[in-house]
């Protein structure tokens, strides 16, 4: 065994090594666990249950967390062997792969390249154009921006697959195309937390600033001027100010104005209104904020339903004289009204740290207009705002590069690392069952629907099935695809396929303290190879669970079995009689193709029985076809796994 010896073969990149309990996988190093592709097991030997309760406990867990980092679509690039010391790996290292290239093309704090550096090679490349950056992604892993990088369809078009994931540090994530990134399998995480505070500093210097006529000011006296009754300005305290976005930069300028003296009020179609309570600011409508309002604040993101929200329209109904913030995203206005809005007194006063297009023109007339102040998109720009997003996005992306579910994804279902750790050992199952079903159909395509039946002692409604039926989809989808499915695309990919995957929670009286007990997939309006697996309703139906830490197969059709999901498998049905096993291993011994686990089920004795076979090498058509021609046996079909 591999695990005996001071060299360790690696057959897949994507391995990782991790500790025997599935419910907590804990990484260790590689020496602790073995492989699983053990070729040399004599038939009898591999008959032994004994001995694969052994083997399978030492080996679920390394099963489980190769496959959620197979969901996550990880580090892992090509499928190659690799004979590595392992007395040379460092303990931080996953597993024995190149490291990942993540480039950063603009300037992030030292603090996260530090972090980035330690796990991969990083390359900061910055000031790329469109087609620069398109020509350099197809090297990389992973891609770092912030809000000067324009992350198009077009660049993950050109990332040829290998694009992971894309960290945004900071917030907005409206130059990241995430249709085309969830398309292609790509996570997007971003940095929600660490510059919240800078953008509300940053606002309220911009607000104070305007009231007072600072930065015209400042020009007039650089420029030899003495204007004092020019530049008189007006209070902040006992005006209304509508902070548009109650959400954590909101909420943070809400807080700092109450402490100006202002009266504060928000709108947010999402925010609860207790949460503003508790920050003394009354929740209100669009209308009533924007008609009320000496000052506006923007903090919405920018999406189509937020883009240029405030327009002609929206100027007209404000207070004339009301004053303009915006830190958020330049596109939520409209920049021509503005102007428009400007000159005509509406809008006395805007000050303006985002621009539609950044930087804006020279001579745009918004950045020009005499009652507009400007800053060059500084809100998230301090010093510890900028080491706090470098470290929490780097720690994101790299997080992500080794499989592990982001708190941050930003376009994929967030599952907690308990439930996950928890789904571990059924993650391979999931795609196992789903592999094999779909191997199932005849002709092995035309799947238009798949009902899935969690068995569980738990309550139903407490189970998160989205990791699961993320896995059993790339199991159906990707052999017959080009596409790579993870936890991101999966859903994605099965609409596009037209493949409708319903759902159903079963309360089974079982032990509760395992999320699953069984997992069953039935695929339905198809032909089966194996008319045997074909259910009481006319579905193929195969059902598994886990057993010792890894997948087992436990139904096929009406017919019980009980055979661990690994390697291939030959599937006979066959008159139920004595000799069945033997012959059909003397077939198998004559190519030297060696069995690794064996089980029948039956309807009744000397019924029709099924005769499930786990063999470790691929028999050759000459030996299936000798499989075949034994008399009792009536049909089988062969399944790699
Ligand atoms: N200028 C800069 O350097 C920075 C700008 N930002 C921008 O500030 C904005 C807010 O950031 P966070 O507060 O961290 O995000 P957040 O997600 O915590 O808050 C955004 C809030 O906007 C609300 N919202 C969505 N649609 C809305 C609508 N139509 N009307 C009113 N509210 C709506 C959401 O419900 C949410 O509560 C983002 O656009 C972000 O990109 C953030 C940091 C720095
Ligand atoms: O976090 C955000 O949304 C920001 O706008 C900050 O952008 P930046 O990273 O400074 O380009």
């Amino acid at each position: 065994m591999a695990s005996s010896s001071t060299k360790h073969k690696i057959f897949s990149s994507s391995s990782i090594f991790i500790s025997q309990s599935s419910q907590s996988p804990k990484l260790s190093k590689p020496s602790a666990l073995s492989f699983l592709h053990n070729t040399s097991k004599p038939l009898v030997s591999s008959l032994k249950q004994n001995h694969h309760q052994q083997q399978h406990s030492i080996n679920h867990a390394n099963y489980s967390l190769n496959a959620i980092k197979s969901a996550l679509k990880t580090i892992t690039t090509t499928t190659k062997t690799t004979t590595i010391d392992k007395n040379s790996w460092p303990d931080d290292v996953l597993s024995p792969i190149s490291r990942p290239t993540i480039m950063v093309s603009e300037k992030l704090g030292e603090a996260g390249l530090q972090v980035l550096r330690e796990f991969g090679h990083v390359e900061c490349v910055y000031d790329m154009s469109p087609d620069d950056l398109c020509a350099k992604i197809s090297a990389c892993d992973a891609l770092i921006v912030r809000s000067g990088t324009k992350v198009t369809r077009q660049v993950f078009e050109a990332a040829n697959g290998r694009l992971k994931v894309v960290g945004r540090a900071g917030v907005g994530i409206d130059n990241v195309d995430l249709t085309a990134a969830t398309e292609f399998g790509c996570l997007v995480v971003n940095a929600p937390t660490a510059n919240t505070v800078a953008a509300a500093e940053h606002g309220i210097a911009l607000l104070a600033a305007m009231a007072r006529n600072v930065a015209q000011a400042d020009a007039s006296i650089k420029a030899g001027k003495w204007q004092r009754n020019k530049y008189v300005g007006v209070s902040l305290v006992g005006k209304t100010l509508a902070v548009m976005g109650f959400g954590k930069v909101g909420s943070e300028v809400a807080r700092r104005a109450k402490g100006l003296g202002m009266h504060v009020i928000a709108h947010d179609p999402y925010a609860a209104a207790d949460r503003a309570r508790g920050v003394g600011v009354d929740l209100v409508s669009f209308e009533q904020a924007i008609s009320t309002a000496d000052f506006v604040s923007l903090h919405m993101p920018l999406t189509p339903a937020t883009s240029k929200l405030f327009n002609d329209e929206t100027f007209s109904k404000m207070k004339k004289g009301v004053r303009i913030v915006n830190v958020a995203r330049g596109g939520v206005i409209d920049e021509d009204a503005l102007v428009r809005a400007l000159d005509s007194g509406v809008v006395a006063q805007a000050a303006l740290d985002v621009f539609t297009v950044e930087p804006p023109p020279q001579d745009s007339k918004l950045v020009q207009h005499e009652n507009v102040i400007v800053t060059p998109h500084l809100g998230a720009s301090t010093k510890e705002a900028q080491e706090g997003v470098a470290i929490e996005i780097a720690e994101a992306v790299v997080g992500a590069l080794k499989g592990e579910l982001s708190a941050t994804a930003v376009n994929a279902p967030m599952v907690p690392p308990e439930v996950l750790s928890e789904l571990a050992p059924y993650v391979a199952l999931a795609e196992k069952l789903g592999k094999l079903a779909m191997q199932l159909v005849a002709g092995g395509t035309g799947i238009k629907s798949v009902r899935v039946v969690y068995k569980t002692a738990r309550d139903p409604d407490d189970f998160d099935t989205r990791l699961l039926r993320a896995m059993i989809t790339k199991g159906i989808i990707e052999p017959i695809s080009s596409s790579i499915i993870n936890l991101v695309n999966a859903d994605y990919t099965a609409k596009q396929k037209g493949l409708r995957i319903s759902e159903e929670r079963v309360r089974v009286d079982s032990s509760p303290e395992f999320p699953v007990d069984s997992i069953q997939v039935q695929i339905s309006g198809v032909e089966s190879r194996f008319a045997s697996s074909v259910g009481e309703s006319g579905e193929i139906s195969i059902e598994g669970k886990v057993k010792y830490g890894v997948p087992y197969l436990r139904y096929v059709g009406g017919f019980g079995v009980d055979v661990s999901l690994e390697g291939n498998l030959i599937l006979c049905r066959q008159v139920d009689q004595p000799g069945m096993i033997g012959q059909v291993g003397n077939i198998l011994a004559q190519q030297n193709v060696n069995v690794s686990f064996m089980s029948v089920g039956r309807t009744a004795q000397r019924r029709k029985a099924i005769m499930a076979i786990g063999v470790d090498e691929e028999p050759n058509k000459e030996t299936l076809k000798k499989i075949g021609q034994v008399p009792a046996i009536e049909e089988f079909v062969f399944l790699k796994l």
